[in-house]
């Protein structure tokens, strides 16, 4: 299979060079060029373990790995997990379901994808005989995520932009106290947007990128994306089968590639029915999905940190496909929005999206309404997806990180804290970070630095 540029303007690659590439030179993002039709092959599916699935499906797209070297790959992504079913599916009651994606190693649903790019990238770097400097943006997970993928392994280096005071404390140990020689954690004067804008220009640096063997591990890498049809698709397959017709993801989003991996793998065939986009007080995606109007706002930290994001980068394959994969008016658009900061769709149809927004004043109330009503404890992102649901639908809500990573709402919402023992072993550790200004300049110079 080979991947195209939503831009248009960039070769098409094969998978283990788009997952090395991340961005397409054109500033687009890569995506299947032809997806795979699974409607006759996802019921047969049903009894498969979480990595055997993870292998079925991925051998869909990457079709330059020999198959054992894949299946060992994803083997190995998920034994650091600590629930044997991998992504358990918990019934609330009959209409509620939580999917809960926080048994990897950094206790979030970025360890699903992470895991497995880490083993990826290991393999790349075996094949090519070459080192990798990977670079990625966050507001909290993806960074420590990326950062338990890759500690230590050898060959490679990585660095993570952050929003200095933005992310919650036990997020930025997770990524400051690894004490690991390729750890680069990187506490930028700026916002999440900030840093992930910064990132976008120093890999449309085609120059640069090659020099110093740049990857993503943001969900602009495709394979981040696809990993996360996954756990989708293991979640559909447990749902019982008088559930299904009527079922509603609701997913608690900021960059958009959680949901974006869901509707994809609908787009594939299997019919799930129904996505709901959940924000926090950084509606943005919200404010589309009801009106159909893109404009960008100034970023309001939140208590759902790892939300705090306007510029939603996988917005852009959303669009690709509402525009019938038509390359030169994903430009435009994109172009627009990047100038202007407002678009307005004419037609802009997603039968299968709707949207809900919570605001900071609302989520300890629903942490603690959660756990009343359900005797269950949610963290302040799943709080969020937790807003308006639907009566009429089964919401299977994503449960995106361990309330254990937000202990101070938690406290504020039930009146305790929820303790784990890997991140209380995070508190007394020193911390190592880099202060940066936000710019591509500062960014690169640090970068060429320390690079392997
Ligand atoms: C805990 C948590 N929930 C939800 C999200 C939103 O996911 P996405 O950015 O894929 O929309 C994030 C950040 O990615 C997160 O860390
Ligand atoms: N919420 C994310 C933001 C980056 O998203 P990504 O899916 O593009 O990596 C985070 O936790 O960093």
């Amino acid at each position: 299979m080979r991947f195209i540029s939503t831009r248009g303007l960039a070769q098409p690659l094969s998978f283990s060079d788009a997952v090395a590439t991340g961005l397409a030179p054109d500033g687009g993002l890569f995506l299947p060029e032809k997806l795979p039709d699974l409607s006759a092959q996802w019921p047969p599916m049903a009894g498969l373990g979480y990595a055997q699935l993870c292998h079925e499906f991925m051998r869909h797209f990457a079709t330059d790995i020999p198959e054992e070297t894949l299946r060992r790959l994803v083997g190995k992504a998920y034994q650091g997990f600590d629930h044997a079913e991998t992504a358990p599916l918990v019934a609330l009651d009959a209409r509620t379901y939580v999917l809960e994606l926080f048994h990897g190693p950094t206790l979030a649903f970025k360890d699903f994808a992470m895991q497995l790019l880490g083993n990826l990238y290991e393999h790349q770097c075996a094949q090519r005989g070459e080192s990798i400097n990977v670079l990625g943006a966050t507001s909290g997970d993806t960074g420590a995520a990326a950062i338990h993928a890759l500690l230590g392994k050898p060959g490679t280096a990585i660095f993570i932009l952050y929003p200095d005071g933005r992310v919650s404390p036990l997020q930025e140990r997770q990524m400051t106290c690894t004490g690991a020689d390729n750890v680069f954690a990187l506490a930028i004067d700026g916002s999440f947007d900030d840093a992930q804008a910064a990132l976008k220009t120093i890999f449309g640096d085609t120059a640069f990128r090659l020099k110093n063997r740049l990857s993503a591990v943001n969900s602009i890498n495709l394979a981040r994306v696809l990993a996360q049809c996954v756990y989708y698709l293991y979640a559909w397959l447990r749902l019982p089968q008088e559930a299904r017709a009527n079922a509603e993801f609701v997913v608690p989003t900021g960059n958009f590639g959680n949901v974006l991996a869901g509707w994809l793998l609908q787009r594939m065939g299997v019919p799930i029915p129904a996505f709901k986009v959940a924000t926090n007080q950084n509606d943005i995606l919200y404010r589309l999905f009801t009106t159909g109007e893109y404009r960008v706002a100034d970023v309001q930290p939140s208590l759902a940190p790892s939300m705090d994001i306007q510029v939603a980068s996988n917005f852009e394959r959303f669009l690709y496909y509402q525009l019938g994969g038509d390359a030169a008016r994903v430009r435009a658009v994109m172009a627009t929005c990047a100038k202007d900061g407002v678009y307005r769709f004419d037609k802009f149809e997603h039968s299968t999206f709707s949207a809900s927004r919570c605001s900071d004043a609302e989520i300890p109330g629903i942490i603690a309404h959660v756990r009343r009503r359900y005797g269950y404890l949610v963290d302040p992102h799943t709080a969020c997806a937790f807003k308006d649901l639907s009566p009429e639908k089964v919401s299977v809500v994503l449960a995106t990180a361990s309330p254990a990573k937000f202990p101070e709402t938690i406290r504020e919402a039930i009146g305790a804290e929820p303790k784990h023992p890997r991140l209380e072993a995070l508190r007394k550790r020193p911390i190592h970070k880099h202060k940066l200004p936000a710019s591509v300049e500062a960014i690169t110079r640090f970068v060429e630095a320390h690079a392997v």
